[in-house]
């Protein structure tokens, strides 16, 4: 098969990089796990803190296999699919082999592409600059929206009168305006008590 196809498949994929960290942000901040990087992005956020994944030609294209492999190297059970978007692969094959091989399957995304895999927990990051596809509501079991602007109050509303009842709603100022909105998100979730704060914890510990 032309790695193309393998691609398009969801057999092989851009890999950016991947690690075993602490996940830092969300309703699993503290939890180990291994994160994959997946490289390729056309959502363009102006404050993205990950520009560098955005050309997934820049990244090697390894196998699912592989990929496993990597996240087999390590005792944690949990694995974060990130990017980059993940959503812009179909990750039905690699999310199937990490479960077969004990792992638990969590993602970060914008929900900007159609919906896929098999995940134990989905972040949902909403973002103005493409809107979500719609097959991300159903899934969700997190709601994170990052808190850049007064506006993202209100977009923050929007999204969370569209996912499950269930889902948790999670505010995150966006690192470099954390000076004037982490203030303005403290009253904002005392006044709206469903709505919980998520910091990016992993960077005031300095690790990946
Ligand atoms: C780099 S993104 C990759 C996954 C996916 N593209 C997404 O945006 O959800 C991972 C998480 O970091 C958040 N993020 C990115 N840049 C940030 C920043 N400057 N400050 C706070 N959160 C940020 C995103 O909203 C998302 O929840
Ligand atoms: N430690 C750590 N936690 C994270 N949670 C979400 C991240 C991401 O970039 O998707 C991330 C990350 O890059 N590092
Ligand atoms: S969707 Fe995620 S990876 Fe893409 S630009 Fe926005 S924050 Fe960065
Ligand atoms: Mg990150």
């Amino acid at each position: 098969m032309e790695k193309r196809d393998a691609v398009a498949a969801g057999l092989m994929l851009p890999v950016m990089e991947a690690f075993y960290t602490i996940q830092g942000e969300g309703t699993f901040s503290g939890h180990p796990a291994y994160f994959i990087r997946l490289g390729g992005c056309d959502v363009g956020c102006v404050w993205c803190d990950v520009k560098d994944s955005w050309d997934a030609a820049k990244w090697p294209v390894l196998s699912i296999d592989e990929i496993v492999a990597g996240a087999k190297q390590y005792l944690g059970r949990k694995v974060v699919i990130t990017g980059g978007e993940p959503l812009m692969y179909d990750l039905g094959p690699l999310t199937t082999l990490l479960k077969s091989e004990g792992f638990s399957t969590h993602i970060e995304t914008s929900g900007a592409h159609p919906f896929s895999g098999d995940f134990d927990w989905v972040c949902f990051s909403p973002k103005k600059f493409k809107a979500p596809h719609p097959s991300i509501y159903e899934h969700a079991n997190e709601l994170k929206v990052v808190i850049y602007h007064q506006s993202d109050f209100d977009f923050a509303e929007k999204h969370a009168a569209l996912v499950q009842n269930d889902c948790q709603l999670l505010l995150q100022p966006e690192w470099s305006k954390a000076a004037t909105f982490t203030s303005k998100i403290i009253d904002y979730v005392k006044f709206h008590p469903n709505w919980k704060i998520s910091l990016q914890t992993h960077k005031f510990m300095d690790i990946p």
